[in-house]
Parts: structure tokens; sequence; C-alpha cells
């Protein structure tokens, strides 16, 4: 122990917060069965009803979905502001349902970053940006300081901006400082909540852009939350949520064509859970009329979905029936 320290064994403790214990190898996001369920004045709201996530370190995924299909309840959880109540969770290897409270901290300060929508809220009005960046490592002791907000303003494009206080600096210019900022002391995982949701469209592909190239230099893992249409020309994944469940999801790839020119090919797949359940789109079920039951067909390579029209008081020869075990 420090001689200079006067505080007692116990305050000094407290004061540093306890690591977090890290599991290494495997996603950097990882959700199984995730409920959450707020109760309020005996009224219960299931936000998350068993979501599934899987984030590869290094991805970048867009997370998109309708108001109130449970995106920031997910991102509350896995920046550890809030707790599921039920299902598993692992951020960059770290459980967050074993995680005691004094470890929060550490993985706050080290292992998620995060980015708000309300640019005011990112970043301290009264430090300039450069300022804001070395903040963070302030509090974590970091000593290459300096040369690591050079290099983190430089990245996001914003080398500019270091000696300007957060009023003097666009909207644009706000955020791109806020995700230097969230980036500092070298997160597994940047999470953003509608980085830009305050921005024209000019501004927000700047800052997709700058939060893009800066991950993949940094190697970072990023779930973005977004309403935000351009986003898929930054993104290589984007996960869709529909009632507190992951249900489709895009992936994007560049392929070069017999031209020999290069394309983006987009494909949406539907999320199947370990159980074998899917969501099939709303569209699919509304149009089809499907509803209460459909029949499954399997195919040498594929499974056909039919909607239920057999008339179900009589017994039927008919030829797809399958017999019962007796
Ligand atoms: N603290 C809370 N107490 C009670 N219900 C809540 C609370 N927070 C969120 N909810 C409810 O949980 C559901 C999911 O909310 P959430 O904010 O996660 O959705 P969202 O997809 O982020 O929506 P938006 O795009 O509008 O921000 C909604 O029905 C919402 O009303």
């Amino acid at each position: 122990m420090n001689h200079t320290d006067t505080r007692t064994p116990d305050r000094a403790r407290a004061a540093a917060p306890t690591p977090v214990v890290r599991e290494h190898g495997g996603p950097d996001i990882w959700c199984e069965d995730l409920v959450r369920i707020y109760s309020t004045e005996g009224v219960e709201v299931q936000a998350l009803q068993g979501l599934n996530l899987v984030v590869d370190p290094g991805d970048v995924v867009a997370l998109v979905g309708a108001s109130g299909s449970g995106k920031s309840t997910l991102l509350g959880i896995l920046s550890g502001l809030d707790r599921p109540t039920g299902g598993r969770a692992r951020v960059a290897g770290v459980d967050l349902l074993t995680m005691s409270r004094a470890q929060r901290v550490d993985y706050q300060r080290h292992v998620v970053g995060f980015v708000w929508q309300q640019t005011s809220r990112n970043l301290l009005p009264f430090l300039t940006a450069a300022d804001n960046v070395a903040l963070p490592m302030v509090i974590s002791s970091r000593t290459d300081r300096a040369a690591r907000v050079g290099e983190l303003l430089d990245l996001l494009g914003v080398a500019d901006c270091a000696d300007r206080r957060p009023s003097q600096l666009s909207g644009g210019q706000q955020q791109r400082v806020a995700i230097a900022t969230a980036l500092a002391n070298s997160p597994a995982v940047l999470l953003a909540d509608e980085p830009t949701g305050e921005l024209d469209d000019t501004a927000s592909e700047q800052v997709l852009e700058a939060m893009r190239s800066a991950a993949a230099e940094l190697g970072t893992t990023v779930l973005v939350v977004t309403h935000d249409p351009t986003v898929s020309d930054h993104v290589r994944r984007t996960v869709q949520i529909r009632d507190g469940r992951t249900s489709t999801e895009v992936l994007r790839q560049r392929v070069v064509g017999e031209d020999g020119v290069e394309r983006v090919v987009a494909r949406e797949y539907t999320v199947i859970d370990r159980a074998g359940r899917i969501q099939l789109p709303r569209q699919h079920v509304h149009e089809l009329g499907l509803h209460d039951r459909v029949r499954l067909e399997k195919e040498a390579d594929h499974v056909q979905v039919w909607a239920d029209d057999q008339d179900h008081g009589l017994p039927t020869d008919d030829a797809a029936g399958t017999e019962e075990a007796r």
C-alpha cells in the first residue's frame, strides 16, 4: 500500500473499480434468450422477449426496428446500465449477469464505449474537444494521453477542432469528438444509440463513415442503433428487432461481377433461434393470410410454408397428411 495514502484500506478499495473477469475468444456480443420486463404500477411491459444476437469481433452492425421494439433496452443492458430479467448476455467475454456493481465501473470504463443521440449528453461543455477525449484516460490513469488524443481526433477527422469547446463545434463534429471520447480507453465494443438522430443527411453520412473507418482501424466492434436509412451503406450487417426479438438480418457482401465491376450484394435472412423458431416477415403473414398454424413441407434443400387451408373437423386422406404413430 502507498504510505502517503491516508485512506483506510476499505476506502482505498472502494475508490478503485474491481476488474471484470474476461474470457478471451468467442464473439464480442452474445445474447441468448434475453428477456427484459419492466413493471410500472402493476403493468408489465415485455421489452425483450427472448432476444438472440451474436456479433463477431471487429464487425460493424446496425440495429434497426420500429419505435418501442426494444433497441434502447438492449443497448442499456449491453452497456451495463440495466440488467436483464432473464436469459444470458456476454460482451467481450464479460458475463453481464454475474458482474458485480463494482465490476460495472471497470466494465464501463474499459470494455465498452458509449455514444448517445443527444450531442450535449456526450461531451462536457466547459472542456475542449482534446480535454474531453483525454478525460476517460485521466480517470483510468493512462499515461500516453496526449499522443492518443491526437491519434483519435485525427482518425475521426476532427484534429482541427482539438482546442474548441463543444459549443464551438457543429453537431457532426461534436458526435465525432464523442466517438473519439468513447474510444479513448480502447474498448472492445462501441455502442451507439442513434448517434446521427440530431444531424442532417450530410453530417450523418460523415459521422457514420468516420465511425466505421475508425472502428476498422482500431479493430473495435460496433453496434449502432439507428433509424437512418443511409446506415446500410456503412455496415456489413443490419439486424432488425421486432417485438423484442431479432427477426431479420441483411448481410452485404462486395462481389466482383463477370464484367470486372465490384458491386454490393445484399441478402435478407430470417433469424432462427436455438429451438428452431423463426419469425415470418409481417408482410408475408398478411399477404398469404397465415394465422394460427401453418403447414411445413420439407424439400431436399429447403422448407416450404403453406397456409392452413384444411378442414380440421373431418378425417382427411390428403396425401400431405402425416399418419399418426399408433
Ligand atoms: N423504464 C421503462 N419502464 C417501462 N417501460 C419501458 C421502459 N423503458 C422502455 N419501456 C418500454 O419497453 C418497450 C421497448 O422500449 P425501447 O425504448 O427499448 O424501444 P426502442 O426500440 O428503443 O424505441 P425507440 O426507437 O422509440 O427509441 C416499449 O414498449 C417501451 O414503452
